[in-house]
């Protein structure tokens, strides 16, 4: 379980681009949420707070029932490497790599088994040997969830990962993110894209902090 308790977070110098303001929201295991909300409301903000990438100015971030802003950054990273997978806008992919070794680079000590076993787990086992440049934008997003899946996350947090992607493509990453809900992992998205509704099984809307 993934709590967010009244947090906020601002930019700047000395903080006056306010991003965040006083939200709280909790994640469970077996849910697919769904960040929303209009350009510039905090929603990678809030998905970078939740998996520990960034640091909030106020409020607590309570993972498993430990307050992790009381830990140090090196308690936080080893939380964050150990359970939290994440998938980025772009999918930042090495595309002169095959789609086995870009999963492989997520993890020290990883096996080519296990990256096959990451990539038949989103459907593209078959393409595991295939350089990730002559995949399509769909299966290269699937390669990246693949990717961080691999060190067998207990959340995975997904930033803007299909919104330009076509329907069927789109349909086929979003079908996969809510299976991995479906096997108990917390799953959170943030979208502006609406198909996205479909296949979660809660929304959270932000509104600007401004
Ligand atoms: N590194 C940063 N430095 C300064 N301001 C930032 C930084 N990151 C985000 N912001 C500002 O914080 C606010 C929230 O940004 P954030 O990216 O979280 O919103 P978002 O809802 O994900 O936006 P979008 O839908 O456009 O991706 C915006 O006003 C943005 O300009």
């Amino acid at each position: 379980m993934i709590e967010l308790r009244n947090v906020s977070k601002s930019y700047g110098r000395s903080g006056t681009m306010p991003a965040l303001a006083q939200t709280s929201v909790l994640f469970e295991r077996g849910q697919f949420v769904w960040i929303s909300g209009p350009s510039g409301s905090g929603k990678s903000t809030l998905l970078g707070i939740g998996a520990l990438l960034l640091r909030s100015d106020s409020g607590d971030v309570i993972f498993d029932g430990k307050k992790v802003d009381a830990e140090g950054s090196s308690e936080r990273d080893r939380l964050r490497r150990r359970s939290v997978g994440i998938v980025p806008q772009s999918s930042r992919l090495f595309p002169e790599l095959t789609a086995s070794q870009n999963v492989m680079l997520a993890r020290r000590r990883s096996s080519v088994v296990d990256a096959v076993s990451a990539l038949d787990r989103v459907g593209l086992g078959e393409f595991a040997h295939r350089k990730t440049k002559t995949l399509s934008g769909g299966q290269q997003q699937r390669v990246s969830i693949a990717r961080a899946l691999a060190k067998k996350p207990a959340a995975v947090f997904a930033d803007e990962v299909s919104s330009s992607l076509d329907d069927q493509n789109a349909e086929s990453v979003y079908r996969l993110l809510r299976a991995l809900a479906d096997d108990g992992r917390i799953v959170v998205a943030a979208s502006h894209d609406h198909r996205i509704e479909a296949f979660v099984t809660s929304r959270l809307m932000l509104e600007s902090a401004t």
